[in-house]
């Protein structure tokens, strides 16, 4: 049985001061054998967060795949190591739908943040069209060949899934249990298919799309479901410590 991981994904939100308060709350709350409780934070957060954690994992929230260069605005998975960050939230869609990120370089980050010793977080999803379309499987199918080409099997010990149908992000419009357990178990037969059982197996594959202490339960309660990747619900600290009690 794969450990749980319960991710929040702050986004653009919290400065230092509200970044220690969150983790002098929290921090002691998340100590569980269960498996892992954490949060992505914007870069401006990630060395107080770190100083801070002692159960919390620490995630940034995106990283570029060259090592250096002409990339303003950029960070690269040196300057991540050098912090010593050790997850990396990759390919979200608002990353994808704002900032230009496709499966190709997603692939290359991921690449890039293996490699380095970092598990990378790996955002897929389709949006409302796609889902009223009836094109999800074709889109996660997709995504994830492109976004984990060539990497072999052995490496998915150390990857994180998050499938996030995008009409469920920030809405409030949670998906239901069986459609979140139906596309994270689509999500391991893809893999399966990709680099095989042993693989499909070892990947980690969490559900995200307005997850809240109210339906966390459930979802955790689901065969392919190892963990939530959260927005809204893990910026309040008093939310995610219930998020946390109620899971680990
Ligand atoms: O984007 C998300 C996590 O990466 C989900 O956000 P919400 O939990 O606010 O729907």
């Amino acid at each position: 049985m794969r450990d749980i991981i319960i991710v929040g994904n702050w986004k653009m939100n919290k400065n230092n001061a509200e970044t220690k308060a969150f983790f002098e709350a929290v921090d002691p709350v998340a100590k569980t054998n269960k498996g892992l409780y954490g949060v992505g934070v914007p870069f401006t957060d990630l060395k107080t967060a770190l100083d801070e954690a002692k159960n919390l994992i620490v995630a940034a929230e995106n990283v570029h795949f060259e090592d250096s260069g002409a990339f303003t605005g950029e960070v690269s998975v040196p300057m991540l190591e050098e912090l010593g960050v050790k997850y990396c939230i990759i390919g979200h869609s608002e990353r994808r739908q704002m900032f230009g990120d496709t499966d190709e370089t997603v692939n290359k980050k991921a690449k890039k943040l293996l490699a380095a010793g970092i598990t990378p977080i790996l955002c897929i999803g389709e949006t409302e069209a796609e889902y009223d379309a009836g094109k999800t499987k074709d889109v996660i199918t997709s995504q994830l060949n492109g976004s984990l080409k060539d990497i072999p099997a052995e490496e998915y010990k150390n990857i994180v899934i998050a499938y996030e149908p995008i009409w469920a992000i920030g809405t409030g419009k949670s998906a239901s249990v069986e459609i979140a357990e139906n596309c994270c178990k689509l999500v391991r037969d893809v893999v399966k298919d990709m680099v095989g059982e042993e693989a499909a197996d070892a990947v980690r594959i969490q559900y995200g799309g307005s997850v809240k202490p109210g339906n966390i339960v459930e979802y955790m309660a689901q065969e392919d479901i190892d963990g939530a990747l959260i927005g809204g619900a893990s910026l309040k600290p008093d939310s995610f410590i219930e998020i946390i009690e109620k899971t680990k």
